[in-house]
């Protein structure tokens, strides 16, 4: 499979299908959600259609259901990827929350992942315990990441070489971010620019988006994706957590999160990545690789 998983765990999720001839490229297929197929049936029909892959309906294999999407990798030689997760509050929908709460199971699985990213992370009471509540350990995520400052945060990176990169998650300030964006492009001020570009058409999409106006985008990412021949592109996937909400007129996207509140902060995340990309576009930057000025 081209397609890069982060989460191993997921990846018995997934299917690849070669491309047909006649047809314009590879299908994945991923496992069924309704949630997910309902945002992507909206999708399809509205102004973030651009920047969302095919969505071709449903399959049966065997007894598993799967979703039909659009391979974004189809036509690309060995594409270098970036995962972004987006939102203020990436991991975790409020009725998890609440559901913590009334059945708080401990989790050591969870807790071993803290501890091996940061020993002194869980309380002397969680030491004791060897587990972590699953709200505790999303929550703790997002706060020692970028998820909660900025909007977003970097879940992995994938360079030409096949190889994947996930130290990104302790990034905190805009300055690392600018970093990790040059290590991706490789400093190709055309990578950079596209991105940036689509990035800007994305933000307009947004603005017209009934979609957008209407659910609370948790758990998605914009995924860059380019290869050696300069062509760049960024997509929203992964809806498998985004919801419709019933009072949509209070929904801004663009502020902190309080609980109740639904926001998810995509736009602060979105923000943090222009204005990331768009001092790199800058003329005078000088910051590019001298060959590819
Ligand atoms: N349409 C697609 N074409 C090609 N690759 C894709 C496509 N959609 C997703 N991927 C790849 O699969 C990865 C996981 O996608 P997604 O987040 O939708 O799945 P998931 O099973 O919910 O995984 P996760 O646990 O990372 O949230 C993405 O980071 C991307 O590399
Ligand atoms: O990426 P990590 O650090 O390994 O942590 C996992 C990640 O946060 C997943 O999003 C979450 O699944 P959901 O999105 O389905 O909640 C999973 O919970 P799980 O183990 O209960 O599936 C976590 O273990």
């Amino acid at each position: 499979m081209t397609m890069m998983h982060w989460s191993l765990r997921r990846q018995s999720s997934w299917v690849q299908l070669a491309g047909h001839q006649g047809t314009d490229g590879g299908e994945v297929l991923k496992l069924y959600s309704e949630v997910e197929a309902n945002c992507l049936d909206c999708l399809m029909r509205d102004p973030l259609r651009p920047f969302v892959p095919q969505y071709h309906g449903l399959v049966t294999k065997g007894e598993l259901c799967y979703i039909r999407l659009e391979d974004l990798l189809s036509g690309l030689r060995k594409p270098v990827i970036m995962d972004c997760k987006m939102g203020v509050r990436w991991t975790y929908q409020e009725e998890e929350l609440v559901k913590a709460r009334t059945n708080a199971t401990l989790r050591s699985d969870m807790y071993q992942k803290m501890v091996k990213i940061d020993p002194s992370a869980p309380s002397a009471e969680e030491h004791e315990q060897g587990g972590v509540t699953k709200s505790r350990y999303l929550q703790w995520k997002d706060t020692t990441s970028s998820t909660a400052t900025l909007g977003f945060r970097i879940e992995g990176i994938m360079t030409e070489d096949g190889s994947v990169q996930r130290d990104f998650r302790k990034i905190m300030t805009l300055a690392q971010v600018t970093e990790a964006l040059l290590f991706f492009t490789r400093r190709q001020r055309e990578i950079l620019e596209a991105y940036h570009s689509r990035l800007l058409a994305l933000s307009d999409a947004l603005k017209n988006s009934l979609f957008f106006r209407t659910h609370e985008v948790i758990g998605s990412s914009l995924l860059f994706v380019h290869d050696h021949s300069s062509r760049a592109n960024v997509w929203m996937i992964d809806f498998a957590k985004t919801t419709p909400v019933s009072d949509a007129s209070r929904l801004r996207h663009n502020v902190p999160w309080a609980e109740g509140s639904r926001e998810d902060g995509y736009l602060i995340g979105l923000t943090s990545l222009i204005t990331s990309l768009s001092q790199l576009s800058e003329k005078n930057n000088d910051r590019f690789c001298p060959l590819l000025l």
